[in-house]
């Protein structure tokens, strides 16, 4: 059948039918071949010059062979062989780069069943990025892409998420990308930080209180779930809420209902609730530490954020990226040796580590070229630090030692604690601030204020 002769053909229809569709849209023949495009396609990703033949995996990506054949699934040869439509994550060339793309490729079929055209809906995936651009989610590695398809598709539905992963691998940041992502991006993203609360001020922040409620309150507040009336709750965590907690945390997710401290009215709030935590949930809830209902609540949509170990192909783009956005303007790169260094490195702590690294080798290097022997220095940072709090944690006549060694009883508080800690290092290190600052993990703004208060 020449599907190309007249206006009555099924082409000259289907390419008509591509405006109809509210994102950009092209129209694909069984050999790969672009027949048309839509006006949103042409506006995202430019003009395509269809008398030249050009073909899908040569306009996305550049390739010379399709998809599947160059090591990337290919959505095309996938409905080929399931005979429904599928999605993928694909990274296309853009007019602004490599972007993260959602691809739904939808087969269309003649009277007889026969496979004719495909049309291919993208849909850009603006919270992430595979190029260095400020504040998103930065990867392009096949275990980041998992990921990103599944939060892709999560942010649209209304399902609480758990995202689990190791600490710094960027949980919190997947938490923004699904709100954002989500049909609430225009009311409030609350968080609340679980750890280290006790039960009452566990409460009061999530549920407020009214005036008087107890010494020290003498204002009216509204709490973070009533904040998050219209948007998303993100629980960041969620391991270390108390079990006494954790009955009230129940209560409100199952009747989006609760009581400010001191008040007797019942209160409604719609959110979305997403948790995270590094911990080990379900081993939490065969001790007893976890109400096992409430992690059947919470856990609907697991995702899970992948370590820096298991996305070694992505380090260079977060070097890139992260050193662009912590170096305030300022160009700088590391030597192939260096990144060989970091390469073999395992990151315990992830990309908040590899940040720290990256900052503490910014301060230590005099041109804008970071070299192996400072990267290695950066990582020996870590080393000794270790070493020097495995000391503390013994039995030491030092003030110091004795305040980490005493019984748990006579613990300081974490202030205290953090002040003996930023001493001993102002000491270690000759009151280098700079240098205090980046063993420390922190700005130097930062240790001022802490030095300060
Ligand atoms: N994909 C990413 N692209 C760019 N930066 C990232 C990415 N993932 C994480 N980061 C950065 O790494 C740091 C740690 O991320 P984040 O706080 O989200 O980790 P986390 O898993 O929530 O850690 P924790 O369990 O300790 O709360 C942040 O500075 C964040 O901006």
């Amino acid at each position: 059948m020449d599907v190309f002769a007249s206006d009555a053909s099924p082409f000259y229809s289907l390419s008509h039918m591509l405006e109809g569709y509210d994102c950009p849209a092209i129209l694909v023949s069984v050999d790969y071949q672009i027949l048309a495009t839509n006006e949103h396609y042409r506006k995202e990703f430019g003009e395509v010059e269809l008398t030249k033949k050009p073909r899908c995996f040569e306009v996305s990506h550049g390739y010379a062979v399709p998809c599947d054949e160059a090591g990337e699934d290919c959505p095309l040869s996938a409905v080929q062989q399931t005979g429904h439509k599928e999605r993928v994550l694909h990274i296309h060339q853009t007019p602004r780069g490599k972007e993260h793309v959602d691809v739904e490729m939808l087969p269309i079929h003649d009277q007889q069943g026969e496979l004719l055209f495909f049309v291919e809906l993208l849909r850009a995936v603006a919270v992430a990025s595979a190029e260095n651009i400020t504040g998103a989610l930065v990867g392009s590695s096949k275990k980041f892409n998992q990921m990103l398809e599944k939060v892709t598709r999560v942010s649209r539905a209304e399902a609480s998420v758990l995202l689990l992963g190791e600490s710094g691998s960027g949980k919190e940041l997947v938490a923004h990308a699904i709100h954002q992502g989500s049909q609430r991006a225009n009311h409030h993203l609350v968080t609340l930080e679980c750890a280290g609360l006790t039960d009452s001020l566990f409460e009061s922040e999530l549920f407020g209180h009214v005036k008087g409620a107890f010494t020290g309150a003498n204002n009216h507040r509204m709490g973070l779930v009533e904040q998050a009336n219209g948007g998303t709750l993100f629980l960041d965590e969620i391991g270390d809420v108390p079990l006494s907690m954790q009955v009230k945390l129940l209560r409100l997710i199952e009747t989006g209902s609760f009581r400010p401290v001191g008040s007797s009215t019942v209160k409604h709030s719609h959110f979305r609730l997403v948790c995270a935590t590094h911990k080990n949930l379900i081993n939490m809830v065969k001790t007893g530490e976890f109400r096992q209902d409430l992690y059947y609540r919470i856990n609907v949509f697991p995702v899970y954020v992948p370590s820096l170990r298991e996305r070694q192909d992505d380090l260079p783009l977060l070097i890139s990226t992260l050193l662009a956005r912590i170096s305030e303007g300022k160009e700088y790169h590391l030597t192939d040796s260096a990144l060989q260094t970091l390469k073999r490195y395992d990151f315990p702590g992830n990309i908040r580590e590899l940040r720290n690294i990256l900052n503490r080798a910014i301060i230590l290097t005099d041109t804008n070229l970071i070299e192996r022997r400072t990267i290695e220095e950066c990582l020996n940072i870590d080393h000794e630090l270790h070493q020097h709090s495995e000391h503390l944690l013994l039995p030491h006549p030092s003030p110091q030692a004795s305040i980490m060694s005493a019984t748990k009883a006579e613990w300081p508080d974490l202030k205290t604690a953090e002040k003996h800690y930023l001493a001993e290092l102002m000491a270690r290190h000759h009151h280098d601030k700079e240098k205090v600052a980046a063993v420390a993990g922190i700005s130097l703004r930062s240790l001022y204020r802490k030095l300060e208060s």
